[in-house]
This record gives C-alpha cells, sequence and structure tokens, in this order.
C-alpha cells in the first residue's frame, strides 16, 4: 500500500530492511536548534492549531469526548476505547510533560476540537543505548474529517514541537503496517465474565460449549492464593523500582525508570492503573510485581449494556513467585474489581502463561514503531519491554 507521507519520513522504509549498508541508530542527525522550523506548520483554512491544557478540566473534557466519540475502534466497529478523563490526565501529565505536546485542531468558526495528537516525555534503552524520546499517542482525527490529510500535518506539527526541545526520537504503536514495524505483538485477552462477553459479541460460545459450561471453565477463585501478595504503597517505590530496572534491562527496548517515573505510572491510581507485588513473609524482600492499567471501550449498538470494563497487562515481574501464579492472582483481582475481560500482548515474557491462564488470541495486532532509529532485524515480541498506552 503507498505510503506517501511515511516514505518522506525518517523511519525504516520497506526498501531498506535488512541492507546490512545502513548503520543501526539514528537515521538523521540532530538539526541545530536555530534551524528547526519555527513557525507551526500551515492547516488547512478553516482549522487553527491550539494547546490543550490538560489541567483545565474543560479542555480535558474536550479531549475526552473527542477521543470518545473518534478514536479507535475494533475491526468489526462494534467497540471503541473510551479513555477515562482521570486516565487521560494521567497519561499526559507526566513528570518533565510539555503543554505545547499536547496539540488540538479546532474548527476557527465553531471552535469545536476536531483532532488531536500528544507526546509525553521518556527515557527508552535501546540495545542498551539510552535515549530521551517523544511517546507519541491519542492521534485522532473527527470521523467527519477523515481524508483530508490532516494526520500528515499534526504529525509534522509534533515533530517539530519535539525537535525544539531537543529530542530526535519516538515511538508510537499502531493496529496498522506502517513502514516499518520494529516488532508486531499478537494482543490475547482471558474472559473474566464470559456470559457479558458473548452478549456484546466480543467473544463466541465455543463449540460443543454451553454458557453454564464457559462460566464454569472461566470461573476464578474470590481470593488470591500466593503468601505476601498485596497492594503497591508509596514505600514501595524504591524497592519496585529496583525489581523493575533489573527486569527491564533483559530487553532490546524498554523504558529507563527511575524512582519518579516508578511513582507515577505504577503506584496504584483508582480506576487508572492498579499495581500489586510479593512481599516475602519471612524475609520482607519484595520478589515479584504485576500491574494492569484501566482502559474502557464503549460497546456500539448493544441495548442491554454500554461500556466493556477492560484491564491490559501493563509490567510484570517474577522473581520468586513463577509468573503464572502471580498473573493469576491479578486476575482474581480485575475479577474482584469487576472487570469483565484481560488483555495482555505477547511481549516480555507474556507468552508463557498465556495459554495457561486460559487467553484466547484476539484478532488483531499491535505494531511497534520508532522514528529516527533504525535497527536491522525486527524484533521477537518476546524482546520488546515496552508497554504504550
Ligand atoms: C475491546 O475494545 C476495543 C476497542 C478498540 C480497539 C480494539 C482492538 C485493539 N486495537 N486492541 C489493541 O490495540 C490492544 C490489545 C491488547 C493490548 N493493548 C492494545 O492496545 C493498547 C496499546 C496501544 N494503544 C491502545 C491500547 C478493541
Amino acid at each position: 500500500k503507498k505510503h506517501k507521507f511515511w516514505e518522506t519520513q525518517p523511519v525504516g522504509q520497506y526498501k531498506d530492511v535488512g541492507d546490512p549498508s545502513l548503520p543501526e541508530g539514528p537515521i538523521k542527525p540532530p538539526t541545530p536548534l536555530s534551524k528547526v522550523k519555527q513557525e507551526p506548520y500551515n492547516l488547512p483554512n478553516a482549522y487553527e492549531w491550539t494547546t490543550c491544557d490538560m489541567d483545565s478540566e474543560e479542555t480535558c473534557d474536550e479531549v475526552y469526548v473527542l477521543l470518545k466519540n473518534n478514536y479507535v475502534e475494533d475491526d468489526e466497529n462494534m467497540f471503541r476505547f473510551n479513555y477515562s478523563k482521570k486516565f487521560l490526565s494521567w497519561a499526559l501529565r507526566v513528570p518533565g510533560y510539555y503543554r505545547s505536546w499536547h496539540i488540538g485542531v479546532r474548527a476557527k468558526t465553531s471552535k469545536k476540537l476536531v483532532a488531536f495528537i500528544s507526546g509525553v516525555p521518556a527515557r527508552i534503552t535501546v540495545s542498551k543505548d539510552v535515549m530521551k524520546m517523544a511517546e507519541i499517542n491519542f492521534l485522532c482525527v473527527h470521523k467527519k474529517l477523515r481524508s483530508k490529510r490532516l494526520a500528515p500535518v499534526m504529525i509534522k506539527e509534533i515533530t517539530r514541537r519535539v525537535h525544539l526541545e531537543n529530542i530526535w526520537q519516538a515511538a508510537y504503536t499502531a493496529g496498522i503496517v506502517l513502514p516499518t514495524p520494529i516488532t508486531s505483538c499478537q494482543y490475547w485477552h482471558r474472559s473474566l465474565n464470559p456470559k457479558k462477553l458473548i452478549d456484546v459479541g466480543f467473544s463466541r460460545l465455543g463449540a460443543r460449549m454451553t454458557m453454564s459450561r464457559t462460566i464454569k471453565l472461566y470461573k476464578l477463585p474470590n481470593s488470591t492464593v500466593t503468601p505476601g501478595f498485596r497492594k503497591m504503597e508509596l514505600r514501595d517505590v524504591p524497592a519496585v523500582t529496583r525489581l523493575l530496572r533489573n527486569y527491564l534491562n533483559q530487553f532490546v527496548v524498554a523504558p529507563d525508570f527511575d524512582e519518579n517515573d516508578v511513582e507515577h505510572w505504577l503506584l496504584p491510581n483508582e480506576n487508572v492503573v492498579d499495581s500489586f507485588l510479593v512481599e516475602s513473609p519471612k524475609t520482607h524482600e519484595v520478589t515479584d510485581f504485576c500491574s494492569f492499567y484501566t482502559l474502557p471501550s464503549s460497546i456500539l449498538g448493544n441495548q442491554n449494556h454500554s461500556i466493556l470494563k477492560v484491564a491490559y497487562s501493563y509490567y510484570n515481574v517474577s522473581t520468586k513467585t513463577p509468573l503464572a501464579r502471580l498473573m493469576n492472582d491479578v486476575l482474581i483481582m480485575a475479577k474482584q474489581k469487576d472487570f469483565d475481560v484481560f488483555n495482555a500482548l505477547d511481549v516480555m515474557h507474556n507468552e508463557n502463561f498465556l495459554k495457561e491462564l486460559k487467553f484466547g488470541p484476539g484478532d488483531g495486532q499491535l505494531h511497534y514503531y520508532l522514528y529516527n532509529y533504525r535497527i536491522h532485524n525486527a524484533l521477537k515480541p518476546s524482546e520488546l519491554g515496552l508497554v504504550l498506552l
């Protein structure tokens, strides 16, 4: 498929894949800041740039409503991501964030928010090199303005604003194939409320399966089984940071979290992120960690249900408790909190528990990309240690 825009960008081009003459690493060198375009790119006449101040309840609500009505849907257009306002505030107001990277497009006459794109700063390791990057997310153009070629100019504008902060690499994901994925992950679902999932068409009753047999198949205990399993607290930040840094340094691409990052991204934040750890009852050592984030989906066109409550596997570390046992406890917690389904990608060591814990494969893939950084050979998902929201 022609990628008119992406063929003009410093990303791995299909024709270059596997060309050993091209060095791994940055594709284009940094530009002197004085040479970075100082003024914003031009939008079509009827539209204007706006910076979305996510501290403002009103603006946060505008972004929430735009995404709620126009953001990513599944392949069969039965579900649409429904990020909450609290989640968006958490995802965008990160340690060291730049408000100028929360970019909106308004219609000049109505002042209505019709498009959005965001970036947050992150320190990411790629094959042992730690780099400041922008994590780009929430690119959304109102359904009525599609194929006006707004996305390319929004991507160029956020790239320009990232360059102004002297950052030259970025990471992003997409459900479609663009030039060129660094890895392509399969997503998996673990039913927690199979009756609702079948009612809304998320799952189908298995062949030769009755509903009661299906409910029984996915039943979970009411309480966790690992001794010392408990909710993470502020006092655990140093220990969890040590555990996580040791674990993530085995992956080719992974975040370089410090205690400040761990406190923001992994401390429990109700209805946004839940995290648990295992503290050895004997030694009081923190030996394992697991977490998930909350991203509900709107159910499009169902009489009885309007929201699907979905938990997404985030960062999990097992050093003493077998990973499958640890993740079964996290499924028990998600069921206790009334989630309908628990999603996971086959990244890190996740494939070790997916089948054992009765996850089923999803019907799509999530592709990961780096901007202005060439990697010769695509990674296996198990070599990727980065989970984007
Ligand atoms: C169930 O409701 C959905 C609503 C919209 C899209 C999809 C399918 C889909 N595209 N799923 C994923 O991308 C996905 C599946 C498993 C884990 N993480 C995922 O995406 C995350 C990470 C990327 N940004 C969106 C959330 C499902």
